[in-house]
């Protein structure tokens, strides 16, 4: 398996880092909004409307139940009864009266002696004990309670579903004998649910003891039984158990979550449910999650380039230092050592001419002793300053140690190498290093051209010997071999 570079290793351990930092952060913050949302609506926003609506139906209630009593009380309908029922208008204008005055209401009345069903508009009909739609009469005048509500299409009202509050009518010595009361229709109760669908955005609806949809705010909405729809099927029997205190279940329809709130209400003998899709309401949290990745992946990738862009330049900046003369600004001699075997090997396969001046400063001693090693340095560095001059773009000067230096010509032959040996001879002789007139800064070099299969050390040997030989004629001159 290839190594993988340390910088690699470097960057790959600070993406782990970022991304495993932000992927968990985001996670987790995904998590506790996602449960901390679940549980607000499980634990207070389902069950508020749930109250909410089941308040309000408790008020709409009250009043017909109110006005059932005083109707079952009044002495007025509990005399007419008595008296064997004389003049039925008598008692239909009191029904006209209570429905008048209570709005929209229906009235009825319902003698146990004579089984008449009395209405605002006169006797509708007479009840029996074998018709199916009068059985209520029959099962009110037996029930030990003095009334109920029950809810059955209203025959004096276009067979509406009406909620009829059945009070029953006793006699002064308590002896029953019928049943009275108001019916409202189910109406207002559907304007309650649209009230409630549209400003919370749930589905509130009823169903009955069988699990039958009986009203719903949206009149699309599928009227049959939650036993048989799908998704909520699932949970039908937890919903329908008489529970009159509220209770949360949960089910799942086409991958979405469902939360569900729902109660048994008495006075309806239906069931009450809140609904709301979990899934829909997580869409925000969720595209927050994707932009918090968004942003963790943005973050990363600049850490990233940051690093990467530090790493690079101060791996150069090392990579120069390593290369470098620190007084000069020279390559160093191991630089230039490595710059020659490349080049020796290039030589091989694009043979050409490449030669080599070794530079050395005649009686550098003597500066340092005269004039100190500060001025020493700066005689170097001005030396080293005219060679990188003097050098062409594609030549390779360096410090071969000391006050020595070494100029590597690239496609030059010995001749063009000879000139500019002379010419920097020259310069570095004429140039004004600030020093008194009495000592003059010269250099000796020797001149080498490098022959065919010659190693580096042989191709120095020769230099370092003509340079010596330069030395021995009195310095201040240039030496290469015939
Ligand atoms: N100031 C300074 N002096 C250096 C540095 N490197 C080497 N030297 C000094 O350079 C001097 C070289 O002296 P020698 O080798 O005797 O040579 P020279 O005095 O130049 O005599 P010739 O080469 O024979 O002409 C020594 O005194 C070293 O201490 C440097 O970086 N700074």
């Amino acid at each position: 398996m290839p190594r993988i570079p340390k910088r690699i290793r470097l960057l790959l351990l600070v993406a782990i880092l970022l991304v495993g930092g932000f992927l968990s952060t985001s996670i987790a913050s995904y998590v506790v909004s996602r449960d901390a949302l679940r549980d607000g609506l499980i634990g207070s926003a389902l069950p508020l409307t749930g109250d909410n609506i089941y308040s309000e139906i408790q008020k709409d209630m009250l009043r017909p139940v109110f006005i059932s009593s005083q109707m079952a009380h009044d002495t007025f309908v509990r005399d007419w009864l008595l008296a064997g029922e004389q003049d039925p208008t008598q008692l239909t204008r009191f029904l006209q009266e209570v429905k008048h005055k209570n709005g929209t209401y229906s009235s009825f009345l319902v003698s146990a002696k004579t089984l008449r069903y009395y209405y605002g508009g006169g006797i509708l009909k007479s009840v029996a004990p074998d018709d199916q739609r009068d059985a209520w009469f029959f099962r009110v005048a037996n029930m030990p309670q003095e009334f109920e509500t029950n809810v059955d299409p209203d025959l004096a009202n276009r067979d509406k579903m009406t909620i009829f509050i059945n009070y029953k009518i006793f006699d002064y010595a308590g002896q029953f004998i019928g049943v009275t009361g108001v019916g409202i229709t189910l109406d207002s109760m559907r304007h309650l649910l649209q009230n409630y669908e549209a400003r919370f955005q749930r589905r509130v609806y009823f169903v009955d003891q069988a699990g039958q949809v009986m009203l719903t705010g949206d009149t699309q909405q599928t009227r049959a039984s939650i036993l048989q729809q799908a998704g909520i099927s699932q949970v039908a029997a937890k919903i329908l158990n008489h529970q009159t205190e509220p209770i949360a279940v949960t089910y799942s329809l086409n991958d979405q979550l469902i939360l569900l709130n729902t109660r048994f209400i008495p006075e309806l003998g239906w069931y009450l449910i809140v609904e709301q899709n979990e899934t829909a309401d997580l869409r925000p949290v969720q595209r927050m999650f994707q932009f918090n990745l968004l942003i963790s992946a943005l973050v990363t990738l600049l850490v990233l380039c940051i690093a990467m862009y530090s790493i690079n330049r101060s791996q150069r900046y090392l990579e120069t230092l390593a290369r470098t003369d620190g007084l000069t600004r020279l390559l160093n001699r191991r630089a230039f050592e490595v710059v020659l075997t490349q080049k020796l090997s290039e030589l091989s396969r694009r043979p050409r001419p490449v030669s080599g001046i070794l530079v050395d400063i005649d009686y550098f001693k003597q500066v340092n002793d005269q004039f100190g090693h500060t001025t020493g340095d700066a005689v170097l560095q001005q030396v080293a300053q005219l060679l990188r001059a003097s050098a062409r773009a594609g030549d390779t000067v360096a410090r071969w140690g000391g006050e020595e230096f070494v100029i590597l010509l690239d496609d030059c032959p010995k001749a063009q190498a000879l000139e500019l040996a002379e010419r920097l001879r020259l310069k570095v002789a004429h140039f004004d290093f600030a020093l008194p007139d009495s000592f003059r800064v010269t250099v000796s070099l020797g001149v080498v051209e490098l022959q065919p299969g010659e190693t580096e050390i042989e191709f120095f040997q020769r230099a370092d010997q003509l340079l010596y030989a330069a030395k021995s004629s009195g310095r201040n001159c240039v030496m290469a071999d015939v």
